[in-house]
């Protein structure tokens, strides 16, 4: 860890925080919390210096006009490109997962400059906004079967290099063109699924806070984590598969004894 206390770094929630995204930062520290270790989230806001000394950095998405102003801000901060060549942790959502690629588009401008931090472009879509409800399944290495979330881009992601969080289902995910969802690299988790990401999927919280170098982590009773989420997320699934699909081939696959689920 950065220092002897696991730190959660929220990004510019004034700009980067629709549909609860901030929330992903404080399912990290109540599911560290949970589990004996002394936690804190850190708040800071896009006129302040990002703090370096978190352990993971968590980003939202954002509407065109913030998320430009968010780069900007990021670009001449500079702190989030060291922390994640310190190999850091970072969680980015929509907007945030834009922002750390090469370069993404507004509905003004082609081609702005993103962090670099990953090989990623976002082009702007010609098809209609992808909206609606995201389900994929999740990268094998992370053991959970199912991610599932709410999506709505209009920016179209392509990977250039690396592997993505998750296939899509349903919904769309990165583009139109594949059916891939997210990025995922030894120290980056991101995708186009709000929910918020990790209340739908709290199992992917702990695969992020196992990542967290030299987070010892208490295995989480179940009651102590309460039916909430599960039912939570049992219930978002079964939505999408009201639409089309079989549920029961779907819940199998929720609840099969190796998806670590929770
Ligand atoms: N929900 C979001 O974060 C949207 C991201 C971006 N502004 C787009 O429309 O593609």
């Amino acid at each position: 860890m950065a220092t002897s206390k696991f730190k959660v770094v929220l990004v510019y929630p004034d700009l980067l925080g629709t549909y609860g995204d901030s929330g992903n930062a404080e399912i990290l520290v109540r599911r560290a919390t949970l589990r004996g270790v002394d936690a804190e989230l850190r708040v800071v806001h896009s006129q302040e210096r990002l703090d370096d000394s978190g352990d993971v950095y968590v980003l939202g998405g954002g509407e065109d006009g913030p998320q430009q102003a968010a780069v900007d801000a990021l670009r001449r901060d500079g702190v989030l490109k060291e922390v994640h060549q310190q190999g850091r942790q970072i969680l980015a959502i929509c907007a945030g997962f834009q922002i750390i690629g090469e370069s993404f588009a507004t509905s003004d401008v082609d081609n702005v400059p993103g962090l670099g931090l990953i090989p990623v472009v976002t082009r702007r879509g010609r098809q209609r906004r992808c909206v609606g409800e995201l389900l994929c399944e999740a990268s094998s290495e992370l053991g959970i079967a199912l991610l599932s979330g709410y999506e709505n881009h209009g920016g179209q992601t392509e990977i250039l290099d690396g592997n993505p969080l998750g296939r899509v289902i349903r919904g769309v995910g990165n583009r139109y063109e594949d059916t891939q969802d997210g990025y995922l690299s030894d120290n980056v988790i991101a995708s186009y699924a709000h929910g918020p990401l990790l209340a739908r999927n709290p199992a992917l919280a702990d695969r992020l806070l196992e990542r967290v170098h030299g987070l010892e982590l208490e295995s989480l009773r179940r009651r102590d984590i309460g039916i909430e989420a599960e039912n939570l997320r049992r219930e978002r699934i079964k939505e999408v598969q009201g639409n089309k699909g079989s549920v029961r081939t779907l819940m199998r696959r929720l609840t099969q004894p190796n998806s670590r689920t929770v």
